[in-house]
């Protein structure tokens, strides 16, 4: 990986929700790029570790930040503690969310507003933090983590479902407003991609045979299997590439 798009190498790099699952690809992905990395998460123990696993292994140690991302001011002041630790700031990946299910009859607002919170919100708020950081380095690129779950009619997460294409309205706007700065803002939307949390709460042997099955290329996706494609649209080999969403599902849709 490293080396594959070599002017990422000491780019200031933050990726949110990077301390497991496909967050925790990206982080090792981008650091193993060169990148000067850091990453919020809430998840302390997971993401300890994975900063303790790449210790020797990158030229940069990845910086974690405990933030919860449902806290917009605790999110103001991780992304200016990142900025300054990294020498400042041209790529965020916007990759946190949790895929609660919930039932129509049951839910309840404040349980819709923690949802959007935890799902949508914080991808504004990071944009707007980071934004100034990548205007003074002359531009920078944002990818935001959505998903095909909302393209499939799925009846067990609207809140979730909601989110996710919010983002793409999010995306597109933010592109519009940000591209005369030379800020990218791009959305991968994965598909069914086997990471820890996916296989011990939803996903069965049934569902990966399910899954498979609608499928073009007849294997799991794994959360590596992301970071390509993200690496690509934060680096100058999209650097005409904007407001687009990229689709990375082996081929579902
Ligand atoms: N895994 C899939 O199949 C799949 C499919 C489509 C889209 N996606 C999207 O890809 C992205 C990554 O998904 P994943 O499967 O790796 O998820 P994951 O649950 O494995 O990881 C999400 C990370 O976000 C962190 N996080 C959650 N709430 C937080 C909060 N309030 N503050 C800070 N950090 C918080 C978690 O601790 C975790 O480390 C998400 O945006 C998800 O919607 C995943």
């Amino acid at each position: 990986m490293a080396g594959r798009y070599p002017d990422l190498a000491g780019q200031g790099v933050l990726v949110t929700g990077g301390g497991s699952g496909i967050g925790a690809a990206l982080v090792k992905g981008f650091a193993a790029a060169g990148a000067r990395v850091a990453f919020l998460d809430i998840a302390e123990a997971e993401s300890r570790t994975l900063v303790s696993e790449l210790e020797g292994a990158v030229e940069h140690l990845p910086l974690y930040i405990r933030t919860d991302l449902r806290d917009i001011d605790a999110l103001r002041r991780a992304v200016e503690q990142a900025a300054s630790a990294l020498g400042g700031l041209s790529v965020l990946v916007n990759n946190a969310a949790r895929d609660d299910r919930h039932d129509l009859e049951t839910v309840e607002p404040d349980y819709w507003d923690e949802n959007q919170a935890v799902n949508l919100r914080h991808h504004f708020f990071a944009a707007q933090a980071v934004a100034p950081y990548m205007r003074a380095a002359g531009g920078g690129a944002i990818v935001n983590f959505s998903s095909i779950a909302f393209l499939l009619n799925m009846g067990e997460f609207p809140g979730y479902a909601t989110a996710k294409a919010g983002i793409i309205g999010l995306t597109k706007s933010l592109a519009g407003r940000l591209g005369p700065d030379n800020i990218r803002v791009n959305a991968i939307l994965p598909g069914m991609v086997l990471t820890e949390r996916q296989k011990r709460l939803w996903i069965d042997e049934a569902a990966v045979a399910g899954g498979i099955a609608r499928q073009c290329l007849k294997r799991s996706l794994i959360a590596d299997d992301m970071v390509g494609p993200c690496l690509f649209l934060a680096s100058d080999a999209s650097a005409a590439i904007t407001a687009q969403t990229l689709i990375v599902d082996g081929g579902m849709l």
